[in-house]
């Protein structure tokens, strides 16, 4: 969610992992970031500049950070390579901070690059950062869930909602709202508009996607909260070896089904077409009569 304090929030993770004596090792991945207020040890901005790339693809910001996105990914096994080296201590985190636009990130060729990328070698979660002052507006509320849930079935990792600036607003109003529909109803009953009857429906059918989030609220301001968002994240851990990657063989599995399968058709057509042209040429026999 842009501006809801994703960086900040890397920030005070970073600070918080340094304090435990797990220093994380920290990704820039938004090539339009004016200040990165902690010390990154990859940055897209060392190998992209993304002012360069609106002029030279002749884009927009948005387009730029896309295609600057893009470029990256194409060279995202070296930061893979950096992410896995051993090291002694080896390291416990691995923090990527992305741009704030969804449709940048999540639905992008190369946010799935990179977030397979990670789940491949690592176990990998995604933390959607939310701005709470800016949900509690019911019709917000869900536009937002309906992302979050758009991100969740996307890249199908573990997702935790973190609901920052909680010394702004708190966030019991939007967990609640995750947990008893009558009270999302509830917020919503002098709203006759077609927007609020739809979000009552989608409410519905979330059900089930909010059974599967951790959620909790914290502060990247004053870091309370971060003391339970990395249970969530150690929950998070078991999630990603008990689920992700069961399915992550079981789907390489139809991949290679699937490959053998098309081989096999390619030699069935390659048998045809061998036939086919065969049946045109003149036999032996008839040849030699011919002559
Ligand atoms: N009060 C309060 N303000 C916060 C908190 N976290 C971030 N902010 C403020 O929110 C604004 C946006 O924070 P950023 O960290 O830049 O947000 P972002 O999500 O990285 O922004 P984009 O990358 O542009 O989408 C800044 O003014 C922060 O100081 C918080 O926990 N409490």
């Amino acid at each position: 969610m842009a501006g809801s304090g994703k960086t900040t929030f890397m920030q005070r993770l970073a600070s918080h992992l340094s304090t435990i004596k797990k220093p994380g090792y920290l990704l820039n991945l938004d090539p339009a970031v004016a200040k990165v207020p902690y010390n990154p040890n990859v940055d897209i901005r060392d190998t992209i500049n993304y002012k360069n790339v609106m002029k030279e693809y002749n884009l927009g910001p948005n387009g730029a950070i896309l295609t600057s996105l893009n470029l990256f990914a194409t060279r995202f096994d070296q930061v893979i390579d950096l992410c896995t080296k051993e090291r002694d201590p080896p390291l416990d985190y691995v923090l990527a901070d992305t741009p704030g636009q969804i449709e940048i990130f999540t639905w992008s060729a190369s946010g799935a690059i990179i977030t397979e990328a990670f789940a491949t070698v690592l176990p990998t979660a995604i933390v959607f950062v939310l701005d709470t002052p800016r949900c509690t507006a019911p019709q917000t509320f869900m536009s937002n869930m309906l992302q979050a849930c758009s991100i969740l079935y996307k890249t199908r990792l573990p997702l935790l909602l973190v609901f920052n600036k909680i010394d702004v607003a708190r966030p019991d109003f939007a967990l609640e709202w995750m947990q008893d529909f009558d009270t999302f109803f509830e917020a919503l009953r002098a709203d006759t508009s077609y927007a609020a009857s739809l979000s009552r429906s989608m409410s519905l059918v979330l059900e089930k996607f909010y059974m599967n989030l951790r959620a909790v609220g914290v502060s990247a301001i004053t870091g309370e909260g971060i003391d339970e968002f990395m249970r969530a994240v150690d929950a998070a851990r078991e999630e990603f070896d008990r689920e992700y990657l069961p399915d992550l063989e079981r789907r390489k599995q139809v991949d290679l089904e699937k490959k053998r399968r098309e081989m096999e058709m390619e030699r069935v057509q390659e048998d045809m077409r061998a036939a086919r042209a065969g049946s045109r040429q003149p036999t032996i026999p008839e040849a030699e009569e011919e002559a």
